[in-house]
């Protein structure tokens, strides 16, 4: 009975490139087969160990190698829990493997196939870049019949009935004929497949077993040697994180990193614990050097993978690792967790709270520790995963303050770089009680603002905004150290000397008949008109009342809630009597009550655009604009 069937598209797409694949290191097929023959492994035993199943021990789980230089063929062969008829169809006729989706966006955006095969790990397709046949036997356990899943092209497969004495999966790849630029050969080679088999798979936990010919002294003689055939096993078998901190090189860790998390690039931290007391446990943590193309996306699932005696209970264990550090990945080892547990029971579990919390501190800890001793690393990790830290304390509604303040930084306007919010007050100018900041797109947009320039100028710092979650943070911490935030764009800054302060009050009165004519003439556009000494060199400036700022107003109006799209912040025309354009135009509202109308307009409009915003009426501005030059020149 045969069943011809065409791949997917995606899946023929990635065959495709598997199949031409020019990638360097072709050799990962193997890590990549055998840790699906690892899993496969896993799945019975813990179904074994669930349903009291008897007469399924691990050294019966082994994983065989066999190669075959003649036939050229290299078979892997797992006892693990096999695939029905439907599975073999479903499971490989599909890109199923964990980093599908942003696999698929990738392969949409037409990535190079080098990146995509560094970036993603490829799983069982990966056979492809070395084999041009590729069979897979596979018997489901506790189902009479196995079948075999065969496929030579990207065009199609087929599914027809087959023996296989066990349950479990036996993968032969037929390996491609050796071209000028590959060898392919190499792969059939026992030392090289012992060597690739200890370079990336030594901690798998199951006996890799292969037959390896070696030449031995024949007994009862001198100097005779024969050829043995015997069986060896060729890992080590104890998992990365039950060795010995000491022993293992960063290069271990790296591997074992980028393999197991399918990630490129090696981790920027890695943590690894044994912790004993009231619960006994090792943890193996990494902190990923970049950002996840979809980690601010809802298909990003934090959680670290459990294991329980070095038995795989599940992966992506959110109870493991709070929210605000959902960055982290890797996988804890416990001893004093039942192995039936299921997802609903772990959330009750006692033991589980513990390791979660001493997790919780040793990603704290070590992130205090990368800020104080290594300032550059702690800046990259900020650059990477800082909004999350924000996020953390917003979406808590600041209940987090007190951890997560301290791992916060903002860019510092007369520093140029991040600092933290100790760094800031701790550099406070005598009298300054506020901690100032600014927001806006980027911080040479905020670096422009006209309100900006005053403060700098009596000696205080700023702070920089340019995420959208900032302000909204900020707002939720309320104050750092006892000093509140203040936003230099809204309301009173109480920063002018008394001197200050009085010649605007005289100049206020003096000119009251004219800022009242201006505020008539905007309208219910404007909160309110009044002159300011916010500013230095500018001659106008919007801001707002308390409440509500300018950013938080542009990031609720982006959001999909119409209410929040609704909300507002007050507009105040700020004017500086300073400047020489004040002259003007109390010199136009002299001779034409009327003219000042059109000042005031193109006044409030250019404060609109310097804040960010877009105006009204372009075209009215324009022209306005054009009216003036044109008088200008007569
Ligand atoms: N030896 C095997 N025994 C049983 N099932 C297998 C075996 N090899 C592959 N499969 C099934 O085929 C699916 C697809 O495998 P593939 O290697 O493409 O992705 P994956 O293993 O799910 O993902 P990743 O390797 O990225 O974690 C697996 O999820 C598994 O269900």
């Amino acid at each position: 009975m045969s069943d011809k069937k065409q791949f997917k598209t995606e899946s023929k797409r990635l065959l495709d490139l598997m199949i031409n694949s020019i990638y360097s290191h072709k050799e990962i097929f193997l890590r990549e087969l055998i840790s699906n023959a690892s899993d496969a492994s896993d799945k019975l035993y813990y179904k074994a160990l669930q349903e009291n199943i008897q007469g399924i021990s691990r050294e019966d789980m082994a994983i065989y190698l066999k190669a075959d230089k003649e036939q050229r063929t290299l078979t892997i062969e797992d006892y693990g829990i096999g695939m029905s008829k439907d599975e073999l169809d479903s499971l490989l006729g599909t890109i199923a493997h964990s980093g599908s989706d942003e696999f698929k966006k990738a392969l949409e955006k037409g990535v190079d196939n080098v990146d995509i095969i560094g970036q993603f790990g490829v799983g069982f397709y990966s056979a492809f870049m070395v084999a041009d046949k590729v069979e897979v036997f596979s018997k489901k356990y506790g189902e009479e019949k196995a079948y075999v899943w065969v496929s030579d092209t990207s065009d199609g497969y087929e599914i027809n009935e087959a023996s296989l004495d066990h349950h479990g999966t036996m993968i032969v790849l037929h390996m491609k004929p050796n071209t000028e630029d590959e060898d392919y050969d190499q792969y059939l080679e026992q030392y090289r497949i012992e060597a690739l088999v200890k370079k990336y798979s030594d901690y798998i936990r199951y006996p890799i077993k292969m037959d390896v010919t070696v030449s031995k002294k024949k007994e009862g003689t001198e100097d005779e040697y024969e050829d043995v055939t015997e069986t060896r096993v060729l890992n080590s078998m104890v998992p990365l994180w039950k060795r010995n901190k000491k022993d293992i090189t960063k290069e271990e860790y790296d591997n074992f990193y980028k393999a197991k998390f399918n990630d490129f690039e090696d981790p920027q931290r890695v943590m690894h614990n044994r912790v004993e007391g009231n619960v006994t446990y090792d943890s193996l943590l990494f902190i990923p050097s970049h950002t996840p193309q979809n980690y601010y996306s809802t298909d990003y699932e934090r959680g670290l993978q459990l294991y329980s005696r070095g038995v795989f209970i599940m992966d992506k264990c959110k109870d493991l690792v709070p929210e605000h550090f959902r960055f982290v990945r890797g996988l804890v080892d416990s001893e004093d967790l039942n192995l039936n547990i299921s997802r609903e029971m772990l959330q009750h579990d006692r033991s589980l709270k513990v390791i979660a919390d001493r997790i919780e501190k040793r990603i704290s800890s070590e992130l205090e520790k990368m800020l104080k001793n290594e300032r550059e690393e702690y800046v990259k990790f900020f650059d990477n995963f800082g909004m999350q830290l924000k996020f953390g304390i917003y979406n808590s509604y600041g209940m987090l303050k007190d951890k997560l303040q301290d791992l916060l930084m903002f860019y510092s306007a007369n520093k140029k770089e991040l600092i933290t919010l100790r760094e800031y007050v701790d550099n406070m100018a005598e009298g300054q009680t506020e901690i100032y900041f600014a927001s806006g797109e980027t911080t040479n947009k905020i670096d422009l603002l006209p309100q900006v320039e005053a403060v700098k100028d009596k000696g205080y710092d700023i702070l920089y905004l340019t995420d959208n979650v900032d302000e909204f943070c900020l707002q939720m911490m309320r104050d750092y150290d006892s000093k509140t935030f203040k936003n230099v764009t809204q309301g009173d800054l109480n920063i002018e000397t008394e001197e200050e302060k009085k010649n605007l009050e005289e100049q206020t009165n003096d000119n009251k008949d004219m800022i009242d004519a201006i505020k008539e003439a905007l309208g219910d556009k404007v909160q309110d008109v009044k002159l300011t000494a916010r500013l230095k060199n500018h001659p106008v400036c919007l801001t707002s009342g308390e409440g509500l700022s300018f950013e938080m107003e542009k990031v609720l109006k982006a959001m999909p809630d119409a209410q929040a799209q609704e909300l507002k912040a007050g507009r105040i025309l700020e004017i500086n009597p300073n400047h020489e354009l004040f002259s003007s135009l109390k010199k136009v509202y002299e001779k034409n009550h009327d003219a000042l109308k059109d000042y005031a307009s193109i006044l409030f409009d250019q404060a609109l655009l310097i804040e960010g915003f877009t105006i009204e009426d372009p075209v009215d501005f324009s022209n306005k604009i054009t009216k003036l030059m044109i008088e200008a020149s007569k």
